[in-house]
């Protein structure tokens, strides 16, 4: 099997671990182009714990991780934490741009423009975003998903990403999520409510120690 053949993430006996205490053990997981994953377990399982592992914001101190066949990342994955990371003092604009820098692309002004309109911050380019609300924040750092293709980045982590959205954002979402999986790319993502567009389902709980 060559890398491009591979699934674009393997998890073999992965042990989700923050420090010294291990949460799950064995967790296993095949995830290949056009997969959407919705990661589920009771609060505290340690899901934003595997994100945050797989993302490389973590060890992986026991069993396997494999992106696209390497053990080690190839090609960065999107991580979209809860935690917004969204500065206080940078406009809307700025926000956005800023968080698209981080994987390699400086969108032009259309871009901004597009992705803005796409979650509902048309004319919002040039105010400070800590004039806006938590769910209209939330709407900045997913902006990015619009822009990003699988080409950039193949695998998604996101952690709660419909938290604070209202239901035509998060149909809206769900179309995107599907387009991003039918173009090549794949998804894990936990939400403490159904996802309509998850082809796959891990439920971390199986797997606590
Ligand atoms: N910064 C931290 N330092 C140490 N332990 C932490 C930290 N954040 C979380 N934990 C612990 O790690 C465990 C797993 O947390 P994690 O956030 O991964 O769970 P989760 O399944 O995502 O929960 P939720 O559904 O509430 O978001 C919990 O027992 C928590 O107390």
């Amino acid at each position: 099997m060559t890398a491009l053949d591979a699934p674009l993430l393997a998890l073999d006996k992965l042990t989700v671990q923050r420090g010294e205490t291990p949460l799950c053990e064995k967790v296993a997981l095949t995830l290949s182009a056009g997969d959407i994953c919705h990661l589920i377990g009771a609060n505290g399982t340690g899901k934003t714990t595997l994100l945050m592992q797989l993302a490389g914001l973590l060890p992986v101190l026991t069993g396997t991780v494999r992106y696209q066949g390497v053990e080690s990342l190839p090609v960065q994955p999107l991580y979209v934490s809860h935690q917004l990371g969204i500065h206080p003092n940078l406009t809307v604009a700025q926000n956005l741009t800023f968080l698209l820098n981080l994987y390699g692309i400086a969108p032009s002004s259309t871009d901004i423009d597009a992705a803005l309109t796409w979650v509902g911050l048309q004319g919002f380019e040039t105010i400070s975003s800590s004039h806006l609300s938590a769910g209209q924040t939330r709407r900045i750092t997913l902006a990015r998903l619009y822009l990003l293709t699988p080409a950039v980045t193949p695998l998604w982590l996101l952690d709660e990403p419909f938290t604070a959205l209202d239901v035509d954002m998060v149909a809206r979402m769900e179309d995107r999520l599907c387009d991003f999986a039918s173009a090549g790319g794949a998804i894990l993502m936990t939400s403490h409510q159904a996802v309509a567009v998850a082809n796959q389902v891990l439920d971390l709980s199986d797997y606590m120690v």
